[in-house]
Parts: C-alpha cells; structure tokens; sequence
C-alpha cells in the first residue's frame, strides 16, 4: 500500500508503528530500511549526537523532545561509543523538525549525512509532543521505525515485526556493545581529545569493565588521575584482579541488568569481597545492587535527559543530572548492608547506593554527563578519595 498523500505537500517517507497498530507518519531522514526497538523520549536540549552514539541506548528508538535537531551538525569529537567496532547501537532518532545545514564553526557533517553513514534510521515532521504524551500515558512502547523514499510500505508486516519483537525485558546488549578486547584508555587515539585527562597521573590503577562506556567516563577517570585498563563486561574477577587494580569501575550499558546479570554479577560480588574501591553508573549500578542482593524493575517511561534533579541524602544537596535508564532498583528490596544515597527528585525512584561497610558506591544517573550539567563531576574525586583512603594517601576536596 502507498501511505503517501496526495494532498500532502510532503509525502509520508518514513513511519514509526507501535505494536498496538498506531500509525506516526512523517519525512524519512538518514538511512533507509527499516529497525525495530523500544521508543524512549529524551527531553535534552543539547547534546544530540552524545546522546545518538551513547551505547546504552542499543535497542532504543529515540524521540527527541527538543524541536531542533541537527542545528550544529555533527563532529568526530562528540562521539561517546568508545567501541567502534559495535554497530549495535540506536536503532531509530525521531524528530519534530526537518534538519536545518548546521551552522558551528566545528561542524564537520550534516546530521542527515552522519544518520545515513552510522545506518541510523530517521523519521521527521513528526508531532513530538503527542508521542511523547502518547508514551507517558502507555508506557515505553515497542515499535518499528521505516525509512522508504518512495513512500511505500507494508504496514501489516511492520506491525507484526513490531508485535514479534520480545522487547528490552529480558534482553541482554552488553555482551553485543563491549569490547572484544581489553585496552589501556591512555594509548587510545582519542584520550586526549577534549581537553581532559592532561593532569598529571597519580598511581591509581584502574580496571574499567565495559557494559557499553562512554568516552567522558574514560576521560573524567583520567582527569582524576587514573589509568585506566577497559575489560569486556565478560572479564571473570581473575581478570580483573590479575591487573592489580587499586579500583574497580562498572560502566554504563544497555538493556536489562536482571538479564546482564549471568556472567557479571559473579565477577562484581568477587571484586567487591576482595575489598577494592568500587564505583559503578547506571547499568554498572543496577548490577552492582543486584550482585549485592537488590532486584531491578522495568519502569513505566523511564528517564532520558539532562535536567533530572537527584536528592543526594548524604549531603543535603541536589544536583541536576543526565539520565539514560529504562529500568531501576527496587529500594524495598536493598538488603541491609546497603544504603539508599541518592533519590530522583521527579518520582522518588533509587538513583544511589553504597554499601555501609566497604568502599563501594554506585549511582543511576550520569555524572559524566556528555551531554549534561556537570553537577556530578565529584563522584570521579570520591571514587579517587576512596583509593588514596586505601593507598594511606590524604584525601583531596571532593568539590
Ligand atoms: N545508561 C544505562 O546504563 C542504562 C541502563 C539500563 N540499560 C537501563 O535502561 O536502565
């Protein structure tokens, strides 16, 4: 069938279906064909192409709430995906405008062009706000999003491929996003990139594991002088500790911790009887609380953006974040050796532990940013105080 319109003065070149049957017709942009995921909305203002190469956001498609996408193009310095090689990344971008030429003097591609390089399917014209109203009413949806310029498609079959999908419950996409191969962050082309990581080194030797990292988690832990080794998310803690590592770092990553759990909850409960300074994000959190007992939970919209207020009860203090995460910890379910450190602001939900009595601490949100505010940079020095504290080096101000 032919969905283009006859009246329309833009033809329908792309489509999103839900697999409830909903039709969001729109222009396509980038690749061609089509992708199936979950559709997310992401409320950033900046930050668009951090956010298209953040590995975590495998199996997503993304809506982006802010109506001007592409206006300052795209760089090689942007890229969060620290493993090139993984071409599991987001599977979709929707936004509400056509993309304007970019106009940034470090503007290197047109997002469109970048779209269709990385096979990043893109659908434009599209009433952002309703989708995005649409999902807070029913949820994070599955769907398939189609890019045919000739405007033809067959939309039973995108129903049913939509429909036949099993969905980001149960689905494990570390494994697919890791590295293959474990590499020191220091002798990587692009580690002193951006300005960061050009403080003198301490000692901190760090081993990083890789559920799906970004680039400034790497350059944050070298700007608080560490080295840092990455080890694929399926490194046993034999791996881990052969490094002789004065710190252990659980990434970012994506799909469903519970079902991540098999090969790293292991690794991740040995590290953390042996003692070592432990500091995880996101994905690298939800594991974390599950090797030391907790259950995560799949949420109704989940929380991607860059304005997310988080009560950190230690300290009193609130900080604005950058959130990516679709699933959470239960905190009725934390057992008693662990304590609840940070809360979200928006809806209550767990966004920190640490364990009472080891050097161990975690959060749900990004304090790396990228994009973001950078109100949570001084997790990477309380990570770095937690070695020194370890080392019998004195500690240095956390902000
Ligand atoms: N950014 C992340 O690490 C995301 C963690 C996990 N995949 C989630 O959606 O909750």
């Amino acid at each position: 069938m032919t969905s283009a319109d006859a009246w329309s003065a833009t033809p329908t070149t792309a489509v999103l279906i839900l697999a409830d049957g909903t039709v969001i017709e729109g222009q396509g942009l980038g690749a061609t064909g089509q992708s199936v995921g979950e559709v997310c909305f992401n409320t950033a203002m900046t930050g668009y192409e951090e956010i298209l190469t953040d590995p975590s956001y495998a199996g997503q498609i993304i809506t982006f709430t802010f109506p001007h996408i592409g206006n300052v193009g795209t760089n090689e310095e942007d890229i969060e995906t620290v493993n090139m090689a993984s071409s599991s990344g987001v599977r979709g971008a929707i936004f509400k405008a056509d993309i304007t030429d970019p106009s940034n003097y470090r503007a290197t591609k047109h997002l469109d062009a970048w779209l269709k390089a990385r096979g990043i399917v893109g659908l434009c014209g599209v009433d952002t706000r309703a989708l995005t109203a649409l999902i807070r009413e029913r949820g994070l949806a599955n769907a398939v999003i189609a890019h045919a310029p000739d405007g033809v498609f067959d939309m039973d079959a995108l129903k049913q491929a939509a429909q036949a999908w099993p969905g980001l419950d149960g689905m494990d996409l570390a494994k697919d996003v890791t590295t293959a191969q474990s590499f020191s962050w220091d002798e990587t082309p692009w580690a002193w990139g951006n300005g960061y990581g050009r403080r003198e080194r301490e000692s901190f030797n760090v081993v990083a594991l890789d559920y799906g990292i970004k680039r400034n988690i790497l350059r944050l832990l070298a700007d608080t002088g560490c080295k840092v080794t990455v080890l694929p998310a399926t490194a046993s803690a034999q791996d881990v500790l052969s490094h002789n590592p004065d710190g252990v770092f659980l990434s970012n990553g994506p799909g469903d911790p519970a079902a991540t759990g098999e090969y790293a909850v292991e690794t991740i409960r040995k590290v953390v009887d042996e003692g070592l300074p432990v500091f995880g994000i996101c994905l690298g959190h939800q594991m974390l609380a599950i090797a030391l007992g907790a259950k995560t939970t799949k949420m109704h919209q989940g929380h991607h953006g860059a304005n997310h207020p988080v009560f950190d009860r230690t300290t009193g203090k609130v900080e604005i974040t950058s959130m990516n995460h679709g699933f959470a910890v239960d905190a009725q379910t934390l057992p008693g050796t662990l304590e609840e450190t940070h809360v979200s602001l928006f809806d209550g939900s767990n966004c920190g532990i640490r364990l009472k009595d080891r050097p161990v601490f975690s959060v749900q949100y990004h304090p790396e940013a990228s994009p973001g505010p950078r109100d949570s940079h001084y997790l990477f020095r309380r990570f770095a105080n937690l070695m020194r504290e370890r080392k019998g080096i004195a500690s240095e101000a956390e902000r």
